[in-house]
């Protein structure tokens, strides 16, 4: 394979690499909230969280170049599939 090309890859798998253990700290902790919010009858979505959450990583995806628009759909996918969870939770 043409070596600049190989090179690219390679960093392209260290940075996703690095995705999926970020992601799997973030379950790792979410999945606490929802465990916290079960026993202490909260409900599994905090939309004013979320907004103010989406708030401020549109602007760090502005600062840092990154399309906000996507930005907001990846998080709302993980945001949604969190929520799930807690309501999974919630039901026991
Ligand atoms: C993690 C939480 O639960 C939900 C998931 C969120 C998220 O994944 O960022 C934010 C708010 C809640 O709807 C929370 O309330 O902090």
């Amino acid at each position: 394979m043409d070596e600049t090309l190989k090179r690219y890859r390679e960093s392209i798998d260290n940075i996703d690499a690095a995705l999926v253990f970020m992601l799997a700290e973030r379950f790792k902790v979410t999945q606490a909230v929802g465990e916290y919010k079960a026993t202490h009858d909260l409900p599994p979505a905090d939309p004013g969280r979320e907004e103010r959450q989406i708030s401020r990583l549109r602007q760090l995806a502005l600062d840092a170049n990154l399309d906000p628009d996507f930005t907001e759909k990846f998080l709302r996918f993980i945001i949604d599939e969190v929520i799930r969870h807690h309501e999974r939770l919630r039901e026991g």
